[in-house]
């Protein structure tokens, strides 16, 4: 059967367990990875792959999966879905979800292209958990408790600040889904601390939570992508109530977004044009090969 020709933008965290989650997938092929500076200090493990600066110089790309920083998504998306090539995204602005989708409808619809955004796994996979407890239990409550661990989105941030040389943000759960953020960077030569504080604090990411920042002299010294989450929904199932759900996970982080946002590529292959979220794809789409046989063996 045809291989599903991939594209990875960006060679970040992200974007290295993409690769490798492309390696191990059995109906995908790497086209190639996008990069800012092109094949320049290609490294090592890239040795056997085209790395290009533009993915029009890339043969037949079915999907481009966008391992870049949420806050560009927008841009490269656009481009790439004009050029009638799929793309799938990890966005994490819970608040501009909605918006991109549309923006991004329009660009799909036009180019006869699919779009799936948000799929990493939260926003992502936990959205299909909190989707099916919504369901099954309508009336109630969920939380969702991240962490301890590392948000990439929230240290992608950090690092994009002016001053700002490496961060690492964690994500302590304070409990019933509030969450304190412990951010530490290591500044550049001169930078000011305080004027980099101001500017984390005021971030969209973190306006909305307790968040402390701390100086340190090596980031890489303190780093840790492990993460994870305790969800939990407690409601009502007709007129019965105390029904309890738990979903639980302890995870590396950029190899479980980048297992996401594969599964999610080859999803996009059997939609019609448009963008979606993950919750507005049938769930067996994620999975390769035939739809009887997963029906067989899970259902
Ligand atoms: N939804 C979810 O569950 C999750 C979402 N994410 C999202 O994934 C995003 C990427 O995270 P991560 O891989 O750690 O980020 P990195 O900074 O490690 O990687 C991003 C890569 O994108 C490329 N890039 C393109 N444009 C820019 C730019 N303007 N500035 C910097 N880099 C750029 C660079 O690659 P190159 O140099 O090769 O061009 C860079 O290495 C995060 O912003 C986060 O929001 C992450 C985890 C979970
Ligand atoms: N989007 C997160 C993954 C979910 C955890 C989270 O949102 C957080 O730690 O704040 C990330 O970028 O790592």
């Amino acid at each position: 059967m045809k291989k599903i020709r991939a594209a990875v933008v960006g060679y970040g965290n992200i974007g290295k367990f993409t690769l490798e989650a492309l390696e191990a997938a059995p109906d995908f092929e790497v086209a190639g990875i996008v990069r800012r500076h092109g094949a320049e200090n290609k490294p090592a493990e890239l040795a056997d792959y085209e790395v290009v600066k533009d993915i029009r110089e890339l043969k037949d790309v079915d999907v481009a999966i966008l391992a870049t920083p949420t806050r560009s998504v927008e841009q490269y998306a656009k481009e790439i879905l004009a050029l009638g090539i799929n793309t799938v995204d990890s966005f994490d602005i819970h608040t501009q979800i909605t918006g991109l989708r549309r923006s991004l409808g329009e660009v799909a619809k036009t180019h006869n292209a699919v779009s799936v955004i948000s799929a990493g796994w939260d926003p992502g996979s936990d959205s299909v958990v909190r989707t099916l407890l919504e369901a099954i239990a309508p009336k109630g409550i969920t939380y969702t408790n991240f962490g301890p661990g590392r948000s990439m989105g929230h240290s992608v941030a950090v690092r994009a600040i002016d001053g700002v040389k490496d961060a690492l943000s964690m994500t302590i759960p304070v409990g019933t889904g509030i969450h304190r953020r412990m951010v530490y960077v290591e500044l550049e030569e001169g930078a000011d601390f305080k004027t980099v504080e101001a500017a984390i604090k005021s971030d969209p990411y973190f306006v909305n939570d307790e968040t402390h920042v701390k100086q340190v002299a090596c980031v890489d010294d303190l780093n840790d992508v492990g993460h994870g989450v305790n969800l939990v929904r407690k409601g009502v199932s007709g007129k019965t109530h105390n029904q309890l759900f738990e979903f639980d996970m302890k995870i590396n982080n950029p190899a479980l977004t980048a297992q996401v946002l594969v599964c999610v590529a080859r999803a996009s292959m059997r939609q019609q044009p448009g963008c979606y979220t993950m919750i507005e794809i049938p769930v067996v789409d994620l999975l390769p090969g035939d739809r009887d046989e997963w029906i067989a063996h899970l259902v």
